[in-house]
């Protein structure tokens, strides 16, 4: 295909599925969602980019040629094109996990028009129910918010023994604050930082009610002990703003 063909195909549409003339309703990753998703997390996620390049200097440290980086929820691939282009020599596997068919169809799309298709493997599985042992670290990006909170502490089992010793997990999440005043005042910045990129309050208030029982943040703190209570021996943050942080966890090597 030729690369303006898929040009067309991969940029992403503007965004406006909360906008006024769209039917209420939870949720999902289907394909309408996919055609404006890097839009939407390029505007409704603070500091997406950055995160992912202060994620790539702690891979680049933590890890050694011949390392498998899993980006778990991977959706249209932005981090592992990102990773693959900023860890170029250091000999690291990438693989891209999603349970969503139409998010994968563009990474791979994406991956070809930037010339990676050799470099990242895609697979359409739920994270929640999968083997890949002797990684070297797994990546969640915004993902673990979306799994039932009952299932989450076997799931991050699974993850820390399926790493190599020595090996890393890069989470990370919105959060809530159990000081109610802060809590709203962390939500109401995080709106205000919405307006500021394009969105109305009628998108906004709309969007958070669709994700009100999909997208159960927990705080900080109880991310941070349930890593160590499965046997992370470091949790740290490497990145916060307002009511979104991403921590690092490092299995004992
Ligand atoms: N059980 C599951 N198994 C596999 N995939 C799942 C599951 N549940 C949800 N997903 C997938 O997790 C992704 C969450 S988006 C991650 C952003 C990305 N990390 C990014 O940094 O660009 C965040 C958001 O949309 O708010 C979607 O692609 C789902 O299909
Ligand atoms: O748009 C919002 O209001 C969200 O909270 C969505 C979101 C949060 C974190 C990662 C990606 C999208």
């Amino acid at each position: 295909m030729v690369s303006e063909v898929k040009q067309e195909m991969v940029r992403p549409l503007r965004d406006t599925l909360f906008s006024v003339d769209t039917v209420q309703e939870d949720f999902v990753f289907n394909e309408r969602v996919v055609e404006v998703f890097d839009d939407m997390l390029d505007r409704s996620v603070p500091f997406y980019r950055e995160v992912i390049s202060s994620s790539a200097r702690l891979l680049d440290s933590y890890l050694h040629s011949g390392d498998t980086v899993y980006d778990l929820g991977c959706s249209t691939g932005t981090t592992l094109l990102e990773f693959c282009r900023l860890l170029e020599d250091k000999g690291l596997h990438f693989v891209g996990i999603d349970s969503s068919g139409p998010m994968l169809e563009k990474a791979q799309l994406k991956a070809e028009l930037y010339r990676k298709q050799e470099s990242i493997r895609f697979i359409e599985e739920d994270i929640t129910d999968m083997h890949h042992p002797d990684a070297g670290a797994f990546i969640l990006n915004y993902t673990l918010q979306f799994i039932r909170p009952l299932r989450r502490e076997a799931f991050l089992r699974n993850l820390h023994s399926s790493l190599r010793p020595g090996g890393i997990l890069l989470l990370s999440e919105k959060i809530i604050s159990h000081d109610q005043r802060l809590n709203r005042e962390f939500i109401d910045i995080y709106h205000q930082f919405k307006k500021a990129r394009g969105y109305s309050e009628l998108e906004i208030a709309k969007k958070r009610e669709a994700l009100e029982n999909v997208l159960i943040p927990f705080s900080i703190e109880e991310n941070r002990s349930m890593l160590k209570q499965i046997g992370f021996t470091t949790v740290e943050t490497y990145f916060q703003w307002f009511n979104f942080t991403s921590l690092i966890a490092v299995k004992a090597s």
